[in-house]
Order: C-alpha cells, then structure tokens, then sequence
C-alpha cells in the first residue's frame, strides 16, 4: 500500500531552522534468520502530523520503528527521508539524517545523574555531530543551570520540577517522561515513539500526549506505536494498522476507526481479533 498525504506541517516562531522532514518506507520487508516480521510495507509520517501505528502484540510494530530509526537497513524496500533512500547515502550523510531523528523506545535508558543531565545528554551528544545546535549546546556546557533547550523540554513534559532530582529516584512514568525530553530537547524534526505510555497512569499518560501535540504544533513528524487504541484516536491524525507484519489498512485516524474498510481492523479495533 502506499501513502500520498498532503504536507500539514507549519514552521513554528520558536523552530525557524527546522527541516520540514518526511520520514518513509516503501515496499519494506524484513525478517530474522528465516522469519519474515515485516511485509511490502509502504508508509509515511509527515511534517506536523502523528501517526499512529497500531496492531497486535509481535506484529512488527517496534522492527518498523527501528528500521525507520535506520538502525539496519531492511531486507527488501526503503527507508526515505524526503524522498531520499537513506541505504543509498554515505555513512556520514546517513548519520545526518539520523541526528534529525529524536526517539523514545521501550527500555529505560536514564542514566544514574540528575534529570537535566539526562535531558542535556542528548544536545552534548548531538553537538559532537554538527553545527546545527551548537549555540544551545554552548548555554549548556559550562553551566551549572539547564540550559533553556533543557528546561524547555523538561517543562514540555511537566518535568521541570524535577530537574535536579537523581534519575534514578524518578518512578516509571516520570522516568519515561524524561526520556522523551531527552528526545524532544535536541529539537528533532521527526520523533519516533514506541509505546511512551504503556504502564502508566492517566496523568503521565496525559502529559505524554500533549508533549506528542506540542511536538506537531512545531512542525515535528511524530510516529507512535501504540498498543492502547483510545490513545491513537485521542492523539493521531492518522492511523496505520499492521497484521502478521503488513500494513492491512492506514488512513485517517477518525476513517480507520469509524469505518474500517478492512473486516479484520473492525475486529481488532472491537478487541475481537483472536490472535
Ligand atoms: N532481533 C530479533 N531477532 C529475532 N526476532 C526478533 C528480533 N526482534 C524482533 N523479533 C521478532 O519479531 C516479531 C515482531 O516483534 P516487534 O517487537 O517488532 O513486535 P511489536 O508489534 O512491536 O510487539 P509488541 O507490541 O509486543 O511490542 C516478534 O515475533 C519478535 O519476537
């Protein structure tokens, strides 16, 4: 299947250096050893959009979202970024459009130091690697304070209180809610989530999601897998149900959800998909 969506994304007054950015697969394949996960996947998320990818647990949710992170290159098919295939680039040019990447996957990854240290690691480390941020990065090196990229994530996700807190003292959903500020704080042009809320309560759970519309609000290309059906409807813009690692059915969140054309999306959506 393959997917022609309309740029909807607007350049913010606080993101004017941001690349509009479109983050694709085409045709994408891919398994483990024998198995194939994944199926002649074509899909895209766009600047100032979420997308929600859905599905059941083991159907290739988290292989889609690290090969879009250009973790390894698929088997078979593309990943583009603006119409580019990134297996195609050099080394250098790839890790570029990497950088352009923020994400949140599933493990806990903080590191025992204080909360806008986590947060500031990924400006460090993204410093290291251009030009782009090195004015932010220069406000955070040197000062005992967060810097206003640090903080300004932080506050994104109603952590800014607990800036100084250890890491390691934070529960789950603070700590997942970190995370994302780790993502968000290097002002990514495509933010790839896996699962940002599972175990949590409603209250992390909504400060998630409003860092995921404030990320679309500044133009950013959110993609999100979810398990939890209400959140890509709250949320998405658009929906992409995978099955037995295809793409069975994408399109506007409220279509996919109000009519599916696709028996087997009305069934997991009513949670009567036996699987
Ligand atoms: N590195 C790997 N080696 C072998 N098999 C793998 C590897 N990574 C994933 N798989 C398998 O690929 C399939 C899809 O896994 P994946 O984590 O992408 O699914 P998912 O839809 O994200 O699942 P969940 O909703 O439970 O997180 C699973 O059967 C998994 O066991």
């Amino acid at each position: 299947m393959s997917e022609t969506h309309q740029t909807t994304g607007t350049q913010s007054p606080g993101s004017a250096s941001r690349q509009l950015t479109r983050l694709a697969a085409r045709n994408l394949s891919h398994g483990f050893g024998d198995g194939v996960i994944l199926e002649d996947i074509s899909l895209a998320v766009e600047p100032g959009e979420i997308l929600a990818i859905v599905g059941p647990s083991g159907t290739g949710k988290t292989t889609l979202l690290r090969l879009l992170a250009m973790f390894e290159p698929p088997d078979k098919g593309t990943v583009e970024v603006d119409g580019e295939d990134v297996w195609s680039l050099s080394d250098d040019q790839r890790l570029a459009l990497r950088r352009r990447i923020g994400m949140g996957f599933q493990t806990r990854s903080l590191f025992s130091a204080a909360v806008s240290d986590n947060v500031a690691y990924g400006l460090r480390v993204r410093q290291s690697w251009g030009a782009r941020l090195r004015s932010a990065i220069e406000n955070v090196v040197g000062r005992s304070d967060p810097a206003p990229p640090v903080e300004r994530a932080l506050e994104t996700v109603g952590m800014a209180d607990k800036m100084h807190r250890d890491a390691r003292s934070l529960s789950a959903g603070e700590a997942q809610r970190v995370a994302i500020a780790r993502a968000l704080a290097p002002d990514p042009d495509v933010l790839l989530l896996d699962e940002p809320t599972s175990n949590l309560d409603p209250r992390n759970t909504a400060a998630i999601e409003s860092a995921m519309r404030e990320a679309r609000r500044h133009g950013i290309a959110v993609a999100l897998a979810t398990h939890d059906m209400q959140q890509a409807q709250r949320v998405s813009d658009r929906t992409a149900v995978l099955l037995d690692g295809t793409c069975i059915e994408s399109g506007p969140t409220d279509r996919v959800f109000e009519n599916p054309a696709d028996d087997r999306v009305r069934r997991f959506i009513e949670g009567k998909l036996v699987y």
